[in-house]
Order: C-alpha cells, then sequence, then structure tokens
C-alpha cells in the first residue's frame, strides 16, 4: 500500500483555480442531498482505498476515457525495467522474475481475464491502429456477393481510416462497397444495426462503447447475428476494457482490438491488445515478424517462420518494454478487485452523474444528456450535450475539473472506478451550474484546442 506521506496531489500542477476555493452557494441550486449521498456511498465504497494508490492532479479528473492516471504499481513496474537495464543490460530479457521476454505473453493472459478470452486469443502488442490493419488483413478477403462492409457513422476516425483502406487495398471501392449504419441523434438503434447485417455483408465493425454518446453496444446478440449471416465480425474495446466485463471467447467474436491507456491506466501510448477468437487460429499472420514466433524457437534464427500458438503470431517486433511495463504493473490491481465489482461502481458513478445532470437540464434546457439512461445501454463515461460545450469544457478546466470536448457540441465526463469518488462528481455538477447560471463560459474562446 502507499504510505499515506506518499505525494498524492502536485504531481501536474495546471495553475487552476481549484475546486476548494470555488465558491458554489451563490443563488444556486441546493445540491446538499445529493451530497449526503455521495458522501454516504462513499463511506461504504468498497474500492476506497484504491485511489491511495495514484496519482491524482489537483482539481477532479474526469478524463480518464481518454488518459488514465498513473498508478504508484504502474509507475514501479516502469521503474523496475530502467533499474533492470541499468544493471543488467541484455540480461533484462531473460532475467527472473519478470523477464522481459515473456511480459508480453503474462500481460496478455491478465487481458484475457478482463475480457472474457483464452489468453491463447489475446496478443498484447502494438497500436490499436496497426492492430486493426493486422487483422483485417489477415481475416479478410472480400468474396463475390460478400463485398460490404458494414460500419456506423459515429466510430472512431482511426477505424474508419483503417477499413477504407484495407477496402481499397483488397481492390474494392470505398464509397461503393462501405454501408454505414447511421444515426440521426448520436445513438445507434440496434435494430437498424441487426437488419443492415445483411446477406451481402462480408465484415461488421463497431466499437463496444461508442466514444462520444458513451452508448453500450449489445455484442452477444450482435455476434449472434454476424454468425447466422456469414459475416466476420470485429470489435473495438477501446473505450470498454477496464470499465466492465465482455465475453468475447463465448460470445463467438471473431477478432476485437483496443489500447490500454484509458480505463485501464497503462500509461500514454502503451501497447496495445488483440483478440483473435480460437478458430481462425490455423490462418497465419498477415505482417509477420519474429516476435511472433514460437518462443522456444525465435532465437534458432531460421528463415521459415515458426509461428506461436494463437494469438501471440501477432506479435512483430521487439516489444515496447517501457510502455509495456505500465500495463504489467497496474494489470494485478484489475485482477485482484475483479471486473465486475469495477463495473459496479462504474455504473453507480455514472447513475448518481446522470441524476444530477438531469436536475441541471431541468434548469437550463440547452443542457442535454447525450448517453443513454439504461445501465445495460452506457459504458463508463456521461456525455453532456450543449451548443456551447466546447467552451463548457473551457471553463470546467480553468475550476479545476478536467473533461474533454468532442465536437460538435460534447462535453465529455468519465469517473474512473478505482480513482473517482461520488463526492468528486457533485463538485462537478456544482462548478458547472454555475458556468451555466453565470455563464462564465462566455469568457473563454469558442473552438477546441489542439488537443481537447
Ligand atoms: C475507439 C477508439 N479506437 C482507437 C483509438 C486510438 O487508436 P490508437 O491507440 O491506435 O491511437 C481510440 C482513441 O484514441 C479510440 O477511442
Ligand atoms: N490517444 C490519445 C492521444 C491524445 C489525446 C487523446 C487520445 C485519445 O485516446 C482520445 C480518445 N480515443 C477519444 O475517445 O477521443
Amino acid at each position: 500500500m502507499v504510505s499515506s506521506s506518499h505525494p498524492r496531489v502536485g504531481v501536474l500542477e495546471w495553475g487552476v483555480k481549484g475546486v476548494a476555493g470555488f465558491r458554489t452557494d451563490v443563488n444556486g441550486k441546493d445540491w446538499q442531498a445529493l451530497r449526503e449521498r455521495a458522501l454516504t456511498l462513499d463511506a461504504s465504497d468498497p474500492l476506497r482505498s484504491m485511489r491511495d494508490r495514484f496519482y491524482l492532479p489537483q482539481g477532479i479528473y474526469l478524463d480518464g476515457n481518454s488518459l488514465g492516471l498513473l498508478s504508484v504499481d504502474a509507475e514501479q513496474a516502469v521503474l523496475g525495467v530502467l533499474e533492470t537495464w541499468k544493471h543488467s543490460g541484455i540480461d533484462g530479457w531473460s532475467s527472473e522474475p519478470d523477464p522481459w521476454f515473456s511480459m508480453a505473453e503474462s500481460c496478455a493472459k491478465g487481458v484475457a481475464t478482463l475480457i472474457g478470452a483464452k489468453p491463447s486469443e489475446v496478443a498484447v502488442t502494438g497500436s490499436t491502429t496497426s492492430n486493426l490493419h493486422h487483422l483485417l488483413a489477415t481475416l479478410h478477403k472480400p468474396r463475390a456477393g460478400k463485398r460490404r462492409v458494414l460500419i456506423d457513422a459515429l466510430n472512431f476516425p482511426t477505424d474508419v481510416y483503417a477499413i477504407k483502406a484495407h477496402v481499397a487495398n483488397q481492390g474494392g471501392d470505398p464509397e461503393r462497397d462501405l454501408v454505414w449504419v447511421d444515426s440521426r441523434d448520436g445513438h445507434l438503434s440496434i435494430d437498424d444495426l441487426l437488419t443492415q447485417m445483411r446477406d451481402d455483408v462480408g465484415l461488421a465493425f463497431f466499437s463496444s462503447v461508442l466514444y462520444q454518446s458513451g452508448q453500450r453496444l449489445p455484442i452477444a446478440p450482435i455476434a449472434a447475428r454476424a454468425r447466422s449471416q456469414g459475416i466476420l465480425l470485429g470489435v473495438d474495446l477501446s473505450h470498454s476494457i477496464g470499465a466492465m466485463p465482455h465475453a468475447l471467447h463465448d460470445d463467438q467474436v471473431d477478432f476485437a482490438v483496443w489500447c490500454h491507456y484509458k480505463y485501464l491506466s497503462a500509461g500514454p501510448g502503451a501497447v496495445a491488445g488483440l483478440f483473435i477468437h480460437e478458430r481462425h487460429h490455423a490462418v497465419p499472420p498477415a505482417f509477420p515478424g519474429w516476435w511472433g514466433s514460437d518462443k522456444t524457437r525465435q532465437f534458432d534464427m531460421a528463415p521459415s517462420f515458426a509461428r506461436a500458438k494463437g494469438a501471440g503470431a501477432f506479435q512483430q517486433g521487439t516489444p515496447h518494454m517501457l510502455s509495456l511495463a505500465g500495463l504489467a504493473g497496474v494489470l494485478p490491481l484489475f485482477l485482484d478487485i475483479g471486473i465486475d465489482r469495477i463495473r459496479e461502481k462504474s455504473l453507480a458513478l455514472t447513475d448518481l452523474l446522470m441524476e444530477g445532470l438531469e436536475q441541471l437540464g431541468a434548469l437550463y434546457p440547452e443542457l442535454q444528456i447525450g448517453t443513454p439512461r439504461a445501465a445495460e445501454a452506457r459504458g463508463g463515461h456521461v456525455a453532456l450535450l450543449h451548443p456551447h460545450a466546447d467552451r463548457i469544457a473551457k471553463a470546467l478546466k480553468e475550476h479545476g475539473v478536467t473533461p474533454d470536448f468532442r465536437p460538435p457540441n460534447i462535453v465529455r465526463l468519465a469517473p474512473v472506478a478505482l480513482y473517482t469518488q461520488f463526492a468528486d462528481l457533485v463538485t462537478t455538477l456544482e462548478v458547472l451550474d454555475r458556468i451555466l447560471r453565470e455563464r462564465l463560459y462566455e469568457a473563454h474562446d469558442a473552438g477546441r484546442n489542439v488537443i481537447a
């Protein structure tokens, strides 16, 4: 455990006004009842000691769905790699107890538990984007009568770029071959989506949780429909891994990709992950590299590729150890707590937040909630919609709350079960109340910052 003298605050000094010095009681709504409930929830929160393991920047951090915070555990693991490098040089690859040579495999085993996969179905490697390119090139060969690719209009841009490029690389025409599940209101209709999984579709690719609205898609029925229609199904788990359980193996998803730097807090640009269902393990990777070798054969340096069994074969070059160590360090926290308890707290956090936002919506009609209310239809963050979302995000940050902004009108608020307190959310609501009441956002320019 972290000692009480551990530096909890001030790791990053943002120079914000700070929530503590911010008066919220001027002609405002009375948040006392909600605050009392939040304090009771905090007092009985079984995960509350986890917060002590994280470096918490000044103010309230609600951007863990973009970059999760640093834990002492991840820090120690990264420092451990540096120490080993310092003292052992090349022997770091083999020195016990954590040889670098097998660190990706040990991480894959832990990650598999979080997503309902067999260890042999997961590899920790590459980036979300590079893994998607790799799996598409390996598994999807368009054929006559099944050339169409189904994606949704709300998917994260990198996925769309990769899929368009893949279609073009396979001799197709993205304009003609892509079928879009459209959205009128920022959400996807599951009925629409299932209906569009028609006979002429060969590949479908969705996110488990949509990055803007936080809508969660039901993977089991989508995968069942994909199976019955002979469609290859891929899923991007970037916004759900570490926040909720998955059942990729049992649901029979064909493949999946994700990053580890959001809810999992493995560090900026941490090594990413991929899943390939075991029924596809006979297919060789499209872009092999020596790090995908059977580990007992890798240093034979043979000209023919003796690949690892399963997803490990999709590794390519030497793992980026400094970017892998953070994951190795933080994973045991998730495994010890168990992903079901994490989801339980995450839902309780977003419940409280949405309840408060509904109360604010009654006071400020321009404010709307862009996230589905039903627990099974939402992920770990809440999207707030407002015509001045860009300026509101800046005003929140100025007053000590870190959200992010996604164009055109979304402020995302992501409480993370391991380090967000219920009371933080009530403070956020109070700050937001005053920003809206006094139109404090007008002090900020419209438009996003380079990184929003
Ligand atoms: C759904 C989704 N996919 C992919 C990415 C990013 O891909 P990469 O990790 O390759 O930068 C993000 C966020 O950056 C994301 O939200
Ligand atoms: N990788 C990043 C690097 C810098 C800033 C943000 C990101 C994000 O991950 C954004 C996130 N995927 C999103 O849902 O918008």
